[in-house]
């Protein structure tokens, strides 16, 4: 193997060799176009002075700076454009491949050797030095034991011999290891790659990429693929690499600004950030649920996810029964059939107002709407209301010019803004230019309406849904929950507030009625943690992004305070609301994240862990503290997270909420030192760190210390899904602390799994 090694190192060094001309060539390129760059620039002010000095010619210089600015911007892409590249190739550079593939075509007499790397990369005369993962050929890597194999490509199913794989982990130009293997990525290059600590940003997995990831990530037919996914086995790395997939795959017809991703929360946002442009991609959208709500709720506090943690540990049977019912498919029908059934007397029309006096009156835009055919549906109807308005907003445009303060303020008008309204208009007369310029001011004075038009403030989509709840019948049990609720949300709406069961079915409402909500440019919407929407909110998202295909990606036993719910199940309840014709459901059963005994333990604590896998990876076994009192158990938090400092960077402190997050940052303030995360947070430092569990979701951490596992604190089932959260966020190490008994959902567990002991602190 050494002399074999020293062949490989020999060519490694070649291809090097190469890339650095290439880079070089690129490089030549790149300063011819920053010349022109600045040349441009350099043009393009010094027009934009004449601009300043001959105010007649103004109107024709801006058409010529407008020119040059175009050309400004061109050269600028141009010069993006080289430096891109010479980034790959520096990137190339220091590790140009991972793997090498050794295939024999059926009527070749010999086989011959391709490299797979982040990027291909071809030489002088054409030929492949570097295949790029994403190419149809490299999914033999991925997917192919030694023997004969097949690969799709656009041409159709090919067929060839695997004669060798083999793996290489290069660094700064030189072959660290290599390993030929017969597995499809075999377990030495997974072994290092998950050995290392945690950074503070989520790395690719391109080398290391598993068969059942491969699937997810080549997947170009599903309308719809849902992925349930132990903690750990890759969901989230599955997803980046994926959207590096779709963009190469559709490079011509997808960019990253049609893919959408919704994430958990902000560290999670940032923690994944480098992935992309790591793969030499950009990054596609990302929006938290919180996000997309407030950005469709202007001027409303929308309930966040994690309010809605805070509160729903105290919710009584008739509330959760209350609450699924909403966040389900067929409150989401309800109110379809409800806007099917309305018409000019049961739609909440109001005024559009303007500095306090009304403009358009209710009943006017009630007669509109009424004025067209009631076998048009509701939302043709107010569509057309909405340009009559429009219509008649113009009319008295026109009106309002000859008043007295419209006529005082055209002689205001300086040369300044004169120029600014006018533009490049020609007029033929004075009196048309004055009209111009008068309706220009109204317009201005007017915006506020044209916005209430456009926005549809002409229906008050508030009292509407109330209206919709009142005419609902519900059934006797949950009655009493019903009328609070229908109670609070007129409450909540004096102080501006919407909870989150309510942001969907308003949001669907407003869209049925009102035709709009619709965002078709998307292509992709990926959805991670999906675990934590409602079948409401996945249902509103699709109709949302009606264009787009879906991946949902989660783990139902990371459900926090709700029950668990079957994958299948729930794959079956999608495809029936989302309406495809393609779905599937992928399951990831293996767990990379943790040391074997970590992934075990957490295994153990949910009803079917058995069906986890973990990965062969050696380390301690997970570690309870037991104290006997608040004193004792501050004392021995302090020392343990002084421990785990010495061997990792950063140490999480994880809770059930925030208010305990809160207490363990009083316990650990002056001797630690440590950072309490809040919902805001985006980045994530070194040393402690405290938060609870929802801010930790998707996230790893090197060292976790789960804060008290009491019987008290963890009393029943309810609770399973907060402790396997919080004990699979941990790397290498984890340990939970408790005062008083242990919870019964660790007792039970095999004692071998753990150990237990009583107060770290020297006696
Ligand atoms: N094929 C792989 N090669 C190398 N590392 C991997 C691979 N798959 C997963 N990992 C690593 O395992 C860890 C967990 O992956 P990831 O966060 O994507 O899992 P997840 O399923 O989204 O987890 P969770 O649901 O618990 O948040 C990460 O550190 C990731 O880099």
């Amino acid at each position: 193997m050494e002399e074999e090694q020293a062949k490989e190192q020999k060519r490694v060094d070649e291809v090097i060799d190469k890339i650095e001309k290439q880079k070089q060539h690129t490089q030549d390129l790149y300063d011819k176009a920053h010349t022109e760059t600045s040349s441009v620039e350099k043009n393009y002010v010094q027009n934009a002075k004449v601009n300043l000095i001959e105010a007649d010619d103004r109107i024709e210089t801006n058409a010529e700076i407008q020119q040059q600015k175009g050309l400004v911007a061109r050269a600028v892409e141009n010069e993006t454009i080289l430096q891109r590249q010479i980034n790959d190739l520096e990137n190339l550079k220091k590790s140009p491949y991972f793997g090498r593939i050794d295939i024999q075509d059926p009527d070749e007499p010999v086989s011959e050797s391709l490299y797979i790397g982040i990027s291909s990369f071809a030489d002088q005369s054409g030929d492949f030095l570097v295949y790029d993962w994403r190419a149809p050929i490299s999914s033999i890597y991925y997917n192919g034991t030694l023997g004969p194999v097949q690969y799709s490509t656009p041409a159709g199913t090919m067929q060839t011999d695997l004669k060798k794989k083999r793996q290489f982990n290069i660094q700064n130009g030189e072959i660290v290891h290599m390993f030929d293997t017969n597995e499809t990525v075999g377990d030495e290059m997974l072994q290092e790659a998950l050995g290392e600590q945690n950074d503070e940003y989520m790395r690719n997995i391109v080398a290391t990429i598993q068969k059942d990831q491969n699937d997810i990530i080549r997947d170009t037919r599903s309308d719809l693929l849902v992925v349930q996914g132990v903690a750990g086995s890759g969901k989230t790395s599955a997803i980046l690499q994926r959207i590096a997939f779709l963009l190469y795959h559709s490079r011509t017809s997808l960019n990253a600004d049609e893919i959408v991703l919704f994430s958990p929360n902000k560290l999670y946002s940032r923690y994944i950030s480098d992935v992309l442009p790591s793969l030499g991609e950009r990054n596609m959208r990302q929006l938290t649920l919180a996000e997309f709500f407030s950005r469709r709720f202007e001027g409303m506090h929308v309930e966040s996810l994690f309010d809605r943690y805070e509160k729903q540990v105290s919710l009584t049977s008739e509330q959760q029964a209350l609450q699924d019912w909403l966040e389900g498919e067929d409150f989401m029908h309800l109110l379809e059939q409800y806007t099917l059934n309305l018409n000019a007397n049961n739609i909440k029309f109001t005024d559009i107002n303007l500095d306090g006096t009304v403009f358009f009156k209710k009943e006017d835009i009630q007669n509109i709407f009424e004025s067209f055919p009631t076998s048009m549906r509701v939302s043709e109807r107010v569509l057309r209301t909405k340009n009559q308005l429009i219509k008649k907003l113009k009319q008295r445009i026109k009106l309002e010019i000859q008043k007295d303060w419209v006529q005082e303020r055209l002689e205001d008008v300086n040369e300044e803004n004169y120029h600014d309204i006018v533009g490049k208009r020609h007029f033929k007369s004075f009196e048309e230019e004055k009209n111009f310029i008068g309706a220009s001011i109204v317009q201005k004075k007017f915006q506020v309406i044209d916005d209430a038009i456009f926005n549809n403030y002409f229906i008050d989509i508030y009292s509407q849904y109330i209206s919709f709840m009142n005419s609902l019948d519900v059934s006797v049990n949950i009655s009493n929950a019903w009328r609070h609720h229908i109670d609070e949300f007129s409450k909540q709406l004096e102080l501006h507030q919407i909870s989150l069961l309510n942001a969907t079915p308003l949001l669907f409402l407003r869209d049925l009625i009102t035709g709009g909500g619709g965002n078709r440019k998307f292509q992709h919407v990926f959805i991670d943690e999906m675990q934590d929407y409602s079948v409401a909110q996945l249902m509103y998202l699709k109709h949302a992004f009606s264009k787009a295909k879906f991946t949902l990606l989660g783990d139902s036993e990371q459900s926090l305070f709700k029950d668990i719910t079957d994958p299948n199940e729930l794959l079956k309840k999608l495809k029936s609301a989302f309406d495809v014709r393609r779905a599937r459901l992928i399951t990831l059963n293996r767990s990379y994240r943790s040391t074997a005994p970590i992934t075990n333990f957490a295994a153990a604590l949910i009803p079917d862990g058995q069906k986890i896998e973990a990965f062969n990876r050696q380390g301690d076994l997970p570690k309870i503290i037991l104290t006997n009192s608040p004193r004792v158990m501050s004392a021995d938090l302090q020392q343990l997270c002084h421990e785990e400092l010495k061997a990792f960077g950063t140490v999480a402190v994880l809770t059930k909420d925030m208010a305990e997050s809160e207490q363990v940052f009083n316990i650990l303030q002056s001797s630690l030192h440590p950072t309490l995360m809040t919902d805001g947070d985006r980045s994530l430092p070194k040393g402690v760190v405290i938060m609870p569990i929802y801010l930790a979701k998707g996230l790893e951490f090197d060292s976790v210390i789960g804060f008290n596992v009491s019987q008290e604190n963890y009393p029943t089932e309810l609770w399973r899904g907060t402790l396997y959260t919080i004990a699979s966020r941990a790397m290498h190490h984890l340990t939970l602390i408790s005062q008083g008994n242990v919870s019964p959902l660790i007792t039970h567990l095999d004692t071998n799994l753990f150990g237990m002991q009583t107060s770290i602190l020297p006696k």
